[in-house]
């Protein structure tokens, strides 16, 4: 196989709860990840010539080993002493640096794909392996759908899948970097730990309701008091017919859950009209896995 085009998706955190620090500054959490059909096609080809050539949409980004795709495909080029070269085109839909994941799953298609491309035989476990060498949350990247994410975020445990629903996904133009928001929580000390519990409860139930009003993220502690537009949103959008809304991960993505379509695609609207947001996506949850 010569060419090869993945979608790389994104993904939300339902709960996000901290339970340590690590003397490496890793935190112990216990998340709920949900995979989300917001994604970024990643096109893989194989090149006569070695070397790793990264083409991307977004000017910004890095292209040369700072890129995080670069990373896998560097990675597996080495341990399997691949002659050719690689061409990886990113065309990128996800927002950057927004606490959705957007790296770690080009990452994690990056290392899908090469496996499938040069018949390297490595099991959906040993690709985990690889991919949390390249940041936590790359693991469940490769897995993705509902999942309890433990340790660092690499140990995963399949949930009940997430009943259908629209998520609004709103990225404010702020940037936040995960590692301060880490740091800064550590400083502070946690308040309030959010229930990961009644989470875990809803989707044994399949109760959407019970799943959207446990939701929690401890890392709004710091942001939304950084950032009080990250609170307007929310109240916006729960106005505007969510169940719940939430900054994902270190944010500043903040999505609202939805059982309607036509309901978040308002609340959409009228979140761009406000002004707080230009980027404003509806997408529904995703837990198909990979084949
Ligand atoms: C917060 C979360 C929630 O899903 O996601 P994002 O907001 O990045 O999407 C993750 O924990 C982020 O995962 P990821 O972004 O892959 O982390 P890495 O690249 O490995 O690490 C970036 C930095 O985050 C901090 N980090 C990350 C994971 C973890 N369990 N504890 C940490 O303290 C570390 O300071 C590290 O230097
Ligand atoms: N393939 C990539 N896609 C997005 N960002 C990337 C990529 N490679 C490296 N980066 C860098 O990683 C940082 C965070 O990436 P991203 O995965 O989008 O964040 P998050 O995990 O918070 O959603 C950005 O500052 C960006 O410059």
């Amino acid at each position: 196989m010569d060419k090869l085009e993945l979608k790389a998706l994104g993904k939300i955190n339902l709960g996000l709860d901290i339970l340590g620090r690590r003397e490496n500054g890793y935190h112990d959490v216990r998340m709920v990840m949900q995979t989300v059909y917001l994604y970024d096609r990643v096109i893989m080809e194989k090149m006569r010539e070695p070397g790793i050539e990264i083409r991307t949409n977004l000017g910004f980004l890095p292209v040369n080993e700072n890129n995080i795709a670069y990373k896998a495909a560097d990675l597996m080029i080495r341990e399997f002493d691949i002659r050719e070269g690689m061409r990886i085109t990113l065309e990128k839909h996800i927002p950057v640096a927004a606490g959705m994941a957007g790296g770690s799953s080009n990452a994690a298609a990056v290392l899908f794909g090469m496996n499938r491309m040069f018949s390297l035989g490595l099991s959906e476990e040993e690709l985990k392996k690889r991919g949390v060498i390249l940041g936590a949350d790359v693991p469940y990247c490769i897995m993705r759908g509902t999942v309890l994410a433990e340790g660092i975020g690499e140990i995963l445990t399949p949930l009940p899948a997430m009943p259908k629903c629209y998520v609004l996904i709103a990225k404010p133009p702020l940037s936040a970097s995960t590692k301060t928001v880490y740091e800064k929580i550590d400083q502070e000390g946690i308040s309030r730990h959010p229930d990961i519990d009644g989470i875990l409860a809803g989707l044994d139930a399949g109760d959407l309701k019970k799943i959207a009003g446990s939701m929690g993220n401890v890392l709004e502690q710091v942001m939304l008091k950084e950032h009080p537009v990250l609170g307007q949103i929310k109240e916006t959008m729960k106005e505007a017919g969510a169940l719940n809304a939430m900054m994902s991960g270190s944010g500043p993505t903040v999505f609202g859950i939805y059982e309607n379509r036509r309901t978040a695609k308002a609340a959409a609207e009228k979140l761009k009209h406000t002004g707080l947001v230009k980027q404003a996506y509806v997408t529904n949850v995703h837990n198909v896995r990979r084949k």
